[in-house]
């Protein structure tokens, strides 16, 4: 038995090194390999972040142009996975976007017969999952409407494409930037829930494929991803500017968490959100549809005074802008959680790298805190 006692949570607990994402909870501070993410969004674009956390540096003009190339070849999806993506968006159990997207990483890894465990592969599967499950979650969107596949195009970055898969039209330059800057902003958060997951998942040796089926698994739930699409959920069932304070103000009296608030390691804003807000509101602006980055705005203010009345030293977190956002580019909100997911893949494929290049098994102990000693009674004698 262990004499240390556990952190609820893991709160605070360092679990690894880790030299890819630095989260500066007290000044509100993302850096990736370096670089903070204010001097990479709306300057570099998504495929440049890949290639940074991946590579550990900023890709000269032959090395983006190789990745760039590599991402395209990747971009179509196989008539095996789109038959087995369209058949489950038109199941009549209605997966979730998360769930359809579970499977088809996984299936992925299924039958790929490449099972070689060094990083050139792991590169190229790599690769294959950033295009694909941005290809695939497009296809997701179309089927779910009931609309047809739309091939991709590969005179369009990666941003500009999927717009386009999942629209059947060329994005506006400003949806493409903004979208671009949210793949970015989504794209590492050194150990939260999903990429943990992942690192756990591989460091026992088992397949990149694994560690990405599992991180979608983690990221799925409201206190990690999913709250971005429930943010937006929340303020389609209030559906009133006028009365989303007093509904807010009811969910807190009530002690109800509201999504898209709150943080385990930010204690000051989170830098992401102010990004993402700043877009929101030139979007929706741009395109007269500002209903819901209104009422985000409102909730943001309900809840901040809310937390600053019980002392508590927490703020909006990624998720809560995001929802106002993709809604002003057309998508809907089953595609936000999604979303998220072809930006971080990004982040555990470069932590599922790290994590082969410098492998130990993750295994940490709990606290027994159940009986010992009982004596065994057979079946029989038992009440
Ligand atoms: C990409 C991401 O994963 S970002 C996070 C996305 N998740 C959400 O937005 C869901 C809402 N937020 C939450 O559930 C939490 O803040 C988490 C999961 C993000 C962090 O959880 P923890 O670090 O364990 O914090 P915990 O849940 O203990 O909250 C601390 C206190 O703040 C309160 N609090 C935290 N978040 C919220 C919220 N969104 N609304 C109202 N109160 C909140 C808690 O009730 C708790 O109060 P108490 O001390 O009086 O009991
Ligand atoms: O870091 C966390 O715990 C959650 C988060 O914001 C993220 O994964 O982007």
């Amino acid at each position: 038995m262990s004499e240390a006692k556990a952190k609820a949570g893991l709160q605070d607990v360092v679990a690894g090194d880790s030299s890819i994402c630095l989260v500066d909870g007290k000044e509100g501070r993302l850096v990736y390999q370096g670089y903070d993410i204010n001097d990479l969004a709306g300057k570099a674009s998504f495929e440049e972040v890949v290639y940074l956390l991946w590579y550990g540096k900023l890709p000269n003009v032959s090395e983006l142009s190789a990745l760039d190339a590599a991402l395209k070849q990747n971009r179509e999806i196989p008539s095996d996975v789109l038959e087995l993506v369209k058949s489950l968006s038109n199941s009549a159990a209605n997966p979730s976007g998360m769930e359809i997207l579970r499977t088809a990483a996984s299936y992925l890894g299924a039958v790929d017969p490449n099972k070689a465990m060094d990083r050139e592969t792991h590169i190229q599967q790599a690769t294959k999952l950033v295009s694909m499950l941005a290809s695939i979650t497009a296809a997701v969107g179309r089927f779910k409407q009931g609309k047809e596949y739309v091939a991709p195009r590969n005179d369009l970055g990666h941003a500009a494409n999927f717009l386009y898969m999942l629209t059947g039209q060329e994005a506006d330059e400003l949806s493409v930037e903004a979208f671009d800057v949210a793949l970015i902003l989504h794209a590492d958060h050194e150990f939260n829930a999903s990429t943990f997951t992942a690192r756990c998942t591989v460091a026992t040796l088992s397949d990149m494929y694994s560690g990405v089926t599992s991180a979608i698994g983690a990221l799925k739930g409201p206190l990690h991803g999913g709250a971005n699409e429930d943010v937006l959920r929340m303020l389609m069932e209030i559906d009133s500017v006028e009365n989303a304070a007093t509904e807010v103000a009811n969910k807190l009296e009530n002690g109800v968490k509201v999504p898209g608030f709150g943080h385990r390691v930010y204690r000051s804003y989170d830098p992401r959100g102010l990004v993402l807000k700043r877009y929101a509101k030139q979007l929706t602006e741009k395109v007269n549809n500002t209903k819901w980055f209104e009422m985000t705005e409102i909730t943001e203010g309900v809840v901040l005074e809310h937390f600053a009345k019980k002392g508590k030293d927490l703020k909006y977190n990624v998720d809560l802008y995001s929802g106002s956002l993709y809604n002003a580019m057309g998508i809907p909100v089953e595609l936000f959680t999604p979303l998220f997911v072809i930006s971080r893949v990004s982040g555990w494929t470069a932590h599922i790298l790290e994590q082969y290049a410098n492998n130990r098994i993750i295994r940490p102990v709990a606290d027994y805190v159940g009986p010992v000693d009982q004596k065994f009674v057979p079946i029989a004698e038992r009440n």
